[in-house]
């Protein structure tokens, strides 16, 4: 039997994994992540996703199947975590009203058979208008700073989202449909 590790810091991604009741761990990996605005941003969230899984396969003992994923918001350019609360007030106030993609990358390596897969999943978000003393407010709870996109889903930035095209899970950082897909097809596992 093969052990199933997560190469990510992420507890969203850590969240929905254990939610299936799969049994995994985690191995925070240690990649720097550069995002490059020059790059096609689906192409860029594969690299990513891929460079956190080969970085904790080179790092492991045994035979393992690894998975790695890495989000970014995609409007007008590409939006990663916001630096600081000016950046956040400005991506938010970018989002405000309009809709945008949510994409993620996700990369499974088996390090054992050397074979590896990274696929990525789109979702479109559609944002209300905020105000600017919404966004002040919400900056003010925090949940923005470790987030692509200045926000998240999951929790009180709900209030601002209309709708969704696609898959709720990928918004939250692991594209669980795609992912699962993906262990059933190429790695013949079933998380059922
Ligand atoms: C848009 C959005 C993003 N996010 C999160 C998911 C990711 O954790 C984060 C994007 O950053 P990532 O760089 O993809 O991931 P990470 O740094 O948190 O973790 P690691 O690289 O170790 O895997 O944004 C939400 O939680 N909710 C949302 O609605």
């Amino acid at each position: 039997m093969y052990r199933v590790i997560l190469a990510s810091n992420s507890p969203r991604r850590k969240d929905i994994l254990e939610n299936l009741g799969i049994k995994f761990s985690v191995v925070t990996s240690e990649v720097e992540e550069k995002i490059d605005c020059s790059v096609d941003p689906y192409n860029l969230t594969c690299d990513l996703a891929y460079a956190k899984a080969k970085n904790v396969s080179e790092r492991i003992e045994g035979k393992a199947i690894i998975i790695g994923a890495d989000t970014v918001v995609l409007h007008q350019k590409i939006l990663g975590k916001p630096r600081n609360h000016q950046e956040a007030y400005e991506i938010l106030k970018s989002l405000s009203g309009k809709a945008h993609e949510v994409v993620t990358g996700i990369a499974v390596i088996d390090n054992d058979r050397k074979k590896q897969v990274t696929e990525y999943e789109v979702t479109k978000v559609y944002f209300r208008e905020i105000s600017d003393e919404e966004i002040l407010k919400y900056i003010q709870t925090g949940e923005p700073m470790d987030k692509a996109g200045a926000y998240g889903i999951q929790g009180k930035a709900s209030l601002f989202v209309k709708k969704i095209e696609g898959d709720y899970y990928n918004v939250v950082g692991l594209p669980i449909f795609r992912l699962g897909k993906i262990m059933h097809r190429y790695f013949n596992m079933n998380f059922l």
